[in-house]
């Protein structure tokens, strides 16, 4: 029998958004989860508001949707704005924050229902995380928000929850090192993959992926938006790319370690490929793909001046793809990891590999994200992910960077029979189309590590010997 609570509750006024409108305005683009940045905000709108907690108690805590209206251009004026993102909050209201909670602080309400209150990011606060818990534990309804959970896992009260530290794109709770939630920020109406295909390939058996345990949406106006996953904690795990990072600073070879991520990435597929709808990619497939790569290096050298030397070489390795295709050649494309790098794969003190987050790039539309491609783009992922590594510790290890990328694709052909390498158009074209994006990415998030993805735009750029 189905343990589920529903719950009806008032729903918060608009006048709530009114008055946090000026604190939300300063703080939302500090946030690092906050896609919008360098774009004037000029208001917000209320998509969904759940009130969890009663503003009348000690605590009070508010669910919001709030939907950033951003003006498309700094210098263009309020009327230039546009509806923008939808960014998921949870936002608690006390008389005084505690110490502990002063790097949560948000603001001081000065009007409207939570006057002369402090408001701050709730996620940091043990009581208003356990409601979250409690809601997915007990499969709650309240207002538009679904609390759901796999109906064969347990999820056992008292587990004492922590804020994640991780530099994200989105914010995590680990509840007594048994659970991870993850709460999505920018959400999306639709399928998201970073449920779906973690659920498909626990469907599958396939023991590379944490299997979600629970998930969090909302119902509004007929259409979905997942909102979070809670899943097992992988206690003990560290991240490939902390122990990429810890090897090259000792010298050590990181090879037998990127075989297996090879191997890992390959059963993931493996699954991938039977539990979703692959199709070939012919003639027009390929024109479309070709068409994406060569659109975004041509957004991306808009975007960033540095890459203008490099252009010419960049949309020839993309043309040599096309040719490929003219002459007949197909390709299988099927559900992927979408944004796959040592950071992706985390290793538990068992020494297995396992993959996480697979939502692909956030700035991609959903759509797009959800779309069978072929597997070598989250190959190329990794490719790129051990040159990132090499470039970042000083002095470098020679030929670090080639033994793991080799590594990792003879890993990779260990399970599927097929080396990556044995397609080294396809695979230089998404090594490209990635390289690009990284350029993009760190111009805008980290200035100083352009130079990284920027040697291999130069690599990659340079006439190829046949
Ligand atoms: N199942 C898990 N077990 C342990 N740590 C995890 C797990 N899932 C995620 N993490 C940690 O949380 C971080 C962020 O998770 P991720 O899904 O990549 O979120 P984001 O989309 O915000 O980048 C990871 O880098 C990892 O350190
Ligand atoms: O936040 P996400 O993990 O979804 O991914 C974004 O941020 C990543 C950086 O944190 C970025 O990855 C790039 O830097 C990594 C090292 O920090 C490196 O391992 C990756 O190969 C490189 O792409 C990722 O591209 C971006 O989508």
């Amino acid at each position: 029998m189905s343990d589920a609570v529903t719950r009806p509750v008032p729903t918060p006024s608009p006048a709530l958004l009114a008055s946090l409108d000026p604190l939300l305005r300063e703080w939302l683009p500090r946030q690092r989860w906050f896609a919008g940045k360098g774009r004037p905000i000029a208001g917000f709108s209320l998509v969904a508001a759940t009130e969890l907690l009663p503003a009348g108690g000690k605590l009070g805590l508010y669910h919001l949707l709030v939907r950033v209206h951003q003006q498309l251009t700094p210098g263009h004026g309020a009327a230039s704005a546009v509806p923008g993102d939808c960014y998921q909050l949870l936002i608690g209201a006390r008389e005084a924050l505690p110490p502990r909670l002063a790097p949560a602080l948000i603001g001081h309400v000065t009007d409207g229902p939570l006057a002369g209150r402090t408001v701050y990011e709730a996620l940091y606060d043990a009581r208003p995380a356990d409601v979250l818990l409690e809601a997915l534990r007990t499969r709650a309804s309240i207002g538009a928000l679904r609390f759901d959970r796999d109906e064969g896992e347990d999820i056992r009260t008292g587990l004492v929850p922590r804020v994640g530290t991780a530099e994200q794109s989105n914010s995590s709770v680990v509840y007594g090192d048994t659970f991870i939630l993850k709460l999505l920020r920018r959400v999306v109406p639709g399928v998201n993959p970073d449920l779906e295909l973690p659920l498909a390939l626990a469907r599958e058996g396939c023991p590379r992926v944490p299997p979600p345990t629970g998930w969090l949406s909302a119902e509004l106006a007929g259409e979905s938006y997942v909102l979070g996953v809670l899943q097992p904690y992988l206690q003990g795990a560290a991240d490939g790319w902390e122990l990429a990072l810890r090897e090259l600073a000792k010298g050590e070879d990181f090879g037998a370690e990127a075989r297996a991520l090879g191997r890992a990435t390959a059963e993931v597929h493996t699954a991938l490929a039977r539990a979703l709808p692959t199709v070939t990619l012919g003639p027009p497939q390929l024109d479309v793909l070709v068409g994406g790569m060569t659109e975004r290096l041509e957004a991306a050298v808009r975007a960033v001046p540095a890459l203008r030397p490099y252009a010419p070489g960049l949309r020839s390795v993309f043309t040599a793809l096309a040719d490929l295709a003219a002459e007949g050649c197909t390709w299988t494309a099927q559900r992927i990891h979408g944004d796959l790098h040592l950071g992706q794969c985390l290793r538990s003190p068992s020494g297995q590999w396992w993959l996480i987050d697979f939502e692909g790039e956030p700035a991609r539309p959903l759509a797009e994200r959800r779309m069978p491609q072929p597997v070598a783009r989250d190959i190329a992922g990794m490719l790129r992910s051990f040159d990132y590594a090499a470039h970042s510790v000083k002095p470098g290890v020679p030929g670090w960077a080639d033994t793991c990328r080799a590594a990792y694709c003879s890993g990779y052909a260990e399970v599927t029979g097929r080396d990556p390498r044995t397609d080294p158009v396809l695979l230089r074209a998404h090594e490209t189309d990635k390289a690009v994006y990284e350029v993009v990415y760190e111009a805008r998030h980290r200035p100083d590590w352009l130079p990284v993805p920027l040697s291999a735009v130069r690599r990659l750029a340079a006439p190829q010997l046949t």
